[in-house]
């Protein structure tokens, strides 16, 4: 009532952030952490990834080994084993040598690089053939199977192979090779290749291409060294934390718990969606707005409906609004008309201070922000609970939440780390826009593809009254007009917050 704004500007009030409370933290699993906000430090438990890792399919080398070569002058590299994936290699490799890696395994002692497999090319196998036809393969596959096949070729080609693949599995060959080429496997067709590819392993192999020391290798603490704080307290998290909680096996995070934001319109002349529209009547568009608005910010949206224009009422539903949410959003009754109570109601709560009527930003002007200190929430949480009046325009109430609340919401959930709240678009203005000197003026823009030859971006104003839902239908952003600046010209590049 018959109060007169004691405007604050758009600084003043976000600078109360401050005086706010967080919510309490709870913990949850990491497959249900996603925008949630960390409560505290997450510290690595180990070296990740903990081995020093192959990132081609290679040769594990000394890269020495490999100085200097070149397709004319090819290194020559004796091959001295193969690591199995998921395993420890059995072997090591000097200079000189190599080791047959996978991307992903780990390198054997000595290796300090990778040379990719296609940098290289097999020139010989270990083969014992002698005149007697005998052929003796000893070949180590991974550290649990041994491959052992003897074979004698002769002039009636009797093959015979008993090859222990895996712990698992016993693959027995008995194959009769002649000229009817009778061939009987008991075993599974990749073991074949296994068993190929460990005989590849062996060998020589000539290098075309010189590594350097840790080329095409990850060391054992290169993503993150034991200790190492690697998610910090009041971090958004996003599908990388979680995947990082994974890497390093931690599956229950503690987060702060969701806010709960009451929302309360106000107005004889606002009806719910489900009745009549009668003369004189409005549909209530805000409780929707604001919800929507609320929920895309990270919290709950609690509904308290419609109040009539009435202190009592009005009275009642903020208190229980106060008592059982963490922050509440009353929208209408903000200015400062006869029937304008927002302010008195929230001046008469107990333990509950006025600290904000009146910003200088159009439109929103007539926005008012109470502390309330009255107790604990139904958490048990001891708050200091911020209590909005919004204006009721329902472009006015959507410019307040993204402009002034949101920041206030963001420390309630607990936000201190997220470097996405500000991100703006580059656009060229259309045309002039003029603003009053000494408020922040929020321009709602649509964003159009420039066509031609400019792959820019245009910001055309879309111009309307407050009370028309229309502008923000057909806007894709908000265009700021400082305080001290008069206007903005055509053609230049301004920054807009996407709506
Ligand atoms: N003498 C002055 N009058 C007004 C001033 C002023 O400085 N001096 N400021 C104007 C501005 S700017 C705004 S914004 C409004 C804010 O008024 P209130 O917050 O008191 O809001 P109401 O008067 O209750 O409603 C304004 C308008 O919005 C419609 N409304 C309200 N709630 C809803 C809803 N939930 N859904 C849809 N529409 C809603 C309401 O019907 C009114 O049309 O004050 C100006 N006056
Ligand atoms: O402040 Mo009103 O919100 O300009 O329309």
């Amino acid at each position: 009532m018959s109060h007169f704004f004691k405007v604050k500007s758009l600084e003043q009030v976000i600078s109360l952030v401050s005086e706010f409370s967080v919510v309490g933290t709870e913990i949850v699993s990491v497959s249900e952490a996603l925008s949630r906000v960390l409560a505290v430090d997450i510290c690595a438990a180990h070296d990740l990834p903990g081995f020093r890792r192959s990132t081609m399919d290679g040769y594990a080398v000394c890269s020495a080994s490999t100085f200097g070569a070149s397709e004319s002058t090819p290194a020559w590299l004796d091959v001295v084993g193969a690591v199995a994936m998921g395993g420890v290699p059995d072997f090591s490799v000097g200079p000189g040598e190599a080791g047959k890696i996978a991307t992903g395994g780990m390198l054997p002692p000595g290796a300090d690089s990778v040379v990719m497999v296609e940098h290289t090319e097999l020139v010989e196998h270990i083969s014992m053939v002698d005149d007697t036809g005998v052929v003796d393969y000893t070949s180590i596959v991974d550290d649990t199977a041994v491959v052992d096949h003897t074979s004698i070729v002769d002039g009636t080609a009797v093959v015979d192979h008993t090859s222990i693949v895996d712990d698992t599995a016993m693959v027995d060959h008995t194959s009769i090779v002649d000229d009817t080429a009778v061939v009987d496997h008991k075993k599974k067709p990749d073991h074949r290749e296994n068993v190929q590819d460990s005989l590849a392993g062996r060998g020589s192999i000539e290098v075309y291409k010189s590594v350097a020391p840790l080329q095409n290798v990850i060391e054992k603490d290169e993503d993150f060294k034991k200790g190492e704080v690697v998610l910090h307290k009041g971090t958004v998290l996003r599908s990388q934390e979680a995947g990082l909680a994974a890497a390093l096996g931690i599956f229950q995070l503690e987060v702060y718990r969701l806010p709960k934001v009451g929302i309360i319109s106000t107005g004889d002349e606002i009806v719910p969606l489900s009745s009549p529209l009668t003369p004189g009547k409005v549909r209530d568009v805000n409780s929707h707005t604001l919800a929507s608005l609320v929920k895309e910010a990270g919290a709950v949206p609690v509904m308290f409906g419609i109040v009539r224009d009435n202190q009592n009422e009005l009275f009642d539903i903020c208190k229980r609004a106060i008592e059982q949410t963490d922050m509440v959003l009353i929208s209408g009754g903000s200015s400062v008309g006869s029937r304008d109570f927002t302010v008195d109601v929230l001046s008469s709560l107990d333990a509950t201070e006025i600290m904000v009527h009146g910003i200088s930003i159009s439109p929103g002007k007539p926005t008012i922000l109470a502390g309330s200190r009255s107790g604990e929430n139904i958490s048990g949480e001891n708050h200091v609970k911020a209590v909005w009046g919004l204006p009721g325009h329902v472009v006015s109430a959507m410019v307040v939440f993204r402009v002034v609340v949101l920041p206030f919401l963001r420390n309630l959930r607990g936000i201190t780390n997220c470097v996405f709240s500000g991100i703006k678009i580059p656009a060229k203005l259309t045309r002039n826009v003029a603003s009053a000197q000494g408020r922040t003026d929020y321009i709602r823009v649509k964003l159009v593809r420039e066509d031609g030859n400019n792959p820019g971006i245009l910001a055309v104003p879309i111009l309307g009254k407050s009370g028309l839902i229309r502008t923000m239908v057909m806007a894709d952003g908000l265009l700021e007009v400082p305080e001290n600046v008069e206007g903005i010209e055509k053609g230049d590049i301004v920054m807009v917050t996407p709506v």
